[in-house]
């Protein structure tokens, strides 16, 4: 059978339905030019955090709290938690009130400074990495990811088709401590729509 002709469009319509008030936070960081994933990727987050069971989660990139609230959302009330870090206060403060208004504030903890400072005084394991930073922070972020997930935890990254992220996206290939994929996406709604996603298992210490 013939596929539709016009995928983009169709795969438009198949965007998941969410609330009022997350609809709100997509139409803040438009206005704001803050790049945030997107309802699909919100949504991806969401069940592979389901799929992984995760309790534990660390993001790296917090924004406006937009996927720190999908990932809040799928872990346990009282078991789970989300750890999210974000290198600017007034974005951090924006996101501690979007993440109270969706009320998650006790399932989120939101670090305020640069990621790898604070991840290197951190302790794990978490089931779950979502990284989302500068793209130049990728690379030297990836060693205390390691560290910090626990062996057969996920490891997810946005926005690898970044020329800032080719770097990592070669030492993650080459590094058989982890299985990844590293897939080009169309992702609608996202910030960019094309661009890469990867995903790694940590298979060995
Ligand atoms: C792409 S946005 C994150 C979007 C968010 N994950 C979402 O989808 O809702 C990247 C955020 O990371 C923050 N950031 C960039 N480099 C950072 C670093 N080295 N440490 C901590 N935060 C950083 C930026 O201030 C920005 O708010």
């Amino acid at each position: 059978m013939a596929m539709t002709e016009d995928l983009e469009n169709y795969f438009r319509g198949l965007v998941p339905p969410r609330s009022e008030f997350l609809r709100s936070l997509e139409e803040e960081a438009r206005q704001e030019r803050i790049p945030i994933v997107g309802p699909v990727v919100g949504e991806l987050l969401f069940i592979l955090a389901r799929v992984v069971g995760a309790r534990q989660i660390l993001e790296l990139g917090t924004a406006t709290g937009y996927s720190a609230i999908h990932l809040a959302q799928a872990v346990e009330k009282e078991i789970g938690r989300v750890v999210t870090l974000e290198a600017e206060a007034a974005m951090a403060e924006q996101a501690r009130h979007n993440i109270a208004r969706a009320g998650l504030a006790e399932r989120v903890e939101l670090r305020v400074g640069p990621a790898q400072s604070l991840m290197a005084a951190m302790s794990g394991p978490f089931d779950l990495i979502f990284l989302d930073i500068d793209k130049e922070g990728y690379l030297p972020a990836l060693t205390e990811c390691h560290r910090l997930l626990r062996p057969g935890g996920l490891l997810v990254v946005d926005n690898t088709g970044f020329q800032g992220a080719a770097d990592f996206n070669q030492a993650l290939l080459a590094d058989r401590r982890w299985r990844s994929v590293n897939l080009l996406c169309w992702l609608p709604e996202h910030s960019p729509e094309k661009d890469g996603l990867a995903l790694a298992v940590k298979v060995s210490p």
